[in-house]
């Protein structure tokens, strides 16, 4: 590293010193924090992404957000080239200069860095970090910071995308990195344009859904109302009405976090909503669920969650590959035995495991974090991964896009207006209009849109799709959640030694019961999940693991 860039880095780093006593670590979903211990990390993980621009030759995404998290709090996350999130290989690197004390040492990581991964400052395109921020009123100040540090780099330019949902920025990264544009309106376009395509498929005869033509959605008081609102002129056969548009605080009482772990209507939603079919977005507009308020129950909801988006999904793209493949011999030259797949974490409704198994499909479980669950999905010709928080989207392989474009092409020169042909034309419109790059509650909510239309189904129809278990999750604080390590996609607690036999003692007094303990990458506790045949036996189940976590590494436990 040459002089002019080892005082550059130096001369900035001092204007941005770390917080005394605070170690942070990049965890589940980038770095999160209270807003105002965040600037420094946030100049560093500049520094970070104009450095992985540099190695890969691509443009990076940074997105200052902390998703459903309170308002007060803020994040980071960095988009690799694909769209997709930071790889993994380059996570203690991140954890590493994020806690380096001072300039100096902070500069020697990076040159260490630097070395081992033969990153060249002097290649043939500079770098660039595109830039973007949800609403929380921290986020220009630590744009700000993260620009001085992608430019702490020689060379390398932030170019900042304003007030974007994560998803969008997501997707702006994997456009751009594809020769395409990558503005809003290109983002736009494209979700309408394969939404009107996919409303224009859908098969004559079909009746409305009844008196729930209007979706009513509730924004969380974030970017997602705000955008979506902006957007639903643009969509023709679709009613929206946004709801908690960033008038009231942000993730306060509202948004999908909230609606999906407390099972009941956001703010500005109640009984007058009963039976209407809803929606809701997080923070960053990256995760979904839908709903409906039930009448006189005191703002309780028919939860429709993200397994159950999943199923819906699965269903559709199923069916359409099978039109495609009917009378097809399986050795024919112009089939394509397409693997199609669906990943989830042990946090999935049992039941709706079971659904997906029925219906023929290949599951995969994956630890939790959408990081785990996106590369799994990516082994499959179509691959749909779901957490059940509303968190996921469609991934199509090359290999399968490029045989269904020329299959397309074929089909509308033989048999235009077929079965077969619209069906290709439908798995086409669902790439584009699916978010590729990662879970985007906007692309999500047109896709669940257009397949109730298509199937001619009410959110109530869809709901009975399976009937949820009871399940329950808890929360324990305890000395050192890292004292937790689990096996198995998280189903099993290997360490402290013995603590999962107790806990299979107590799975072993309920039917059908089903408990795991985990340690949260997000927030300092314990996490235990409990399912059952009943609410009340899901819950003792929940709260007997609770207290063995207590006895094992609570408090009191040493
Ligand atoms: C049970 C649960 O909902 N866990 C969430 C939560 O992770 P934890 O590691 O459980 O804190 O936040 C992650 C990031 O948003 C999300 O991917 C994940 O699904
Ligand atoms: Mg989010």
């Amino acid at each position: 590293m040459k002089e002019k860039q080892q005082s550059l880095l130096l001369e900035s780093a001092a204007r941005f010193p770390p917080p005394k006593g605070v170690k942070l670590s990049y965890g589940t979903a980038g770095f999160r924090a209270d807003a105002s211990l965040l600037e420094s990390t946030v100049f560093r993980v500049g520094i970070l992404a104009a450095l992985r621009s540099l190695k890969t030759g691509s443009v990076i995404g940074l997105m200052i957000t902390a998703s459903h998290n309170k308002v007060s709090d803020n994040g980071i996350k960095v988009a690799d080239p694909s769209g997709g999130m930071l790889t993994q290989d380059w996570e203690p690197f991140s954890d590493a200069i994020a806690n380096a004390p001072d300039p100096h040492s902070l500069l020697q990581l990076i040159t260490e860095f630097v070395k081992k991964e033969e990153i060249g400052f002097e290649g043939r395109q500079p770098a660039e970090v595109l830039l973007g921020r949800d609403t929380r009123p921290s986020g220009e100040a630590l744009l700000e910071a993260a620009k001085q540090g992608i430019t702490s780099i020689v060379g390398a330019i932030g170019t900042d995308m304003g007030v974007v949902t994560t998803p969008q920025l997501h997707w702006m990264v994997r456009a751009r990195n594809r020769g395409l544009e990558a503005s809003e309106s290109s983002y736009f376009h494209q979700l309408s344009t394969s939404f009107r395509c996919l409303m224009d498929l859908k098969p004559e005869g079909i009746s409305k859904n009844g008196n729930d033509a209007t979706l009513v959605v509730d924004g969380a008081d974030g970017v997602g109302g705000e955008k979506l609102e902006q957007f639903k002129k643009m969509l023709t056969g679709l009613c929206i009405e946004v709801r908690n548009r960033g008038d009231g605080i942000l993730n306060e009482g509202v948004g999908a976090d909230y609606v999906q772990k407390e099972k009941v209507a956001p703010r500005s939603f109640g009984t007058a909503d009963a039976g209407l079919r809803c929606a809701s977005l997080d923070g960053d507009a990256d995760r979904l669920v839908y709903f409906s308020v039930l009448p006189n129950e005191n703002n309780k909801i028919e939860l429709v969650d993200g397994d159950k988006i999943l199923s819906l999904f699965a269903l559709f793209i199923k069916e359409q590959l099978s039109i495609l493949n009917e009378g097809v011999d399986k050795k024919g030259n112009d089939s394509y035995q397409a693997r199609l797949g669906v990943v989830q974490t042990a946090y999935a409704n049992g039941a709706s495991t079971d659904y997906l198994k029925e219906m023929g499909l290949e599951v995969v479980l994956t630890p939790t974090g959408v990081k785990y669950l996106h590369e799994k999905a990516a082994e499959f010709d179509i691959g749909i991964y779901f957490e059940a928080n509303g968190h996921g989207t469609i991934l199509f392989s090359e290999a399968f896009l490029c045989w269904l474009e020329a299959s397309h092409k074929t089909l509308l020169s033989t048999s235009e207006g077929s079965a077969k042909q619209k069906a290709a034309s439908r798995l086409l419109a669902v790439s584009q209009l699916i978010n590729q790059a990662v879970g985007d509650a906007l692309s999500g909510l047109l896709l669940v849109e257009v397949i109730l239309k298509y199937m001619g189904w009410s959110i109530h129809r869809w709901n009975e799709l399976y009937h949820d278990l009871p399940s329950r999750q808890l929360k324990v604080k305890v000395v050192d959640r890292t004292a937790v390590v689990t096996a198995n996609a998280e189903t099993v607690a290997v360490q402290p030694i013995g603590i999962q036999e107790a806990i299979n003692v107590e799975i072993a007094k309920y039917p059908r019961g089903r408990c795991f303990i985990r340690p949260s990458g997000t927030e300092d506790v314990i996490r235990v999940y409990a399912e059952a045949t009943s609410q009340d036996a899901a819950d003792s189940l929940a709260s007997s693991v609770a207290k063995l976590v207590d006895q094992y590494l609570g408090f009191g436990s040493s």
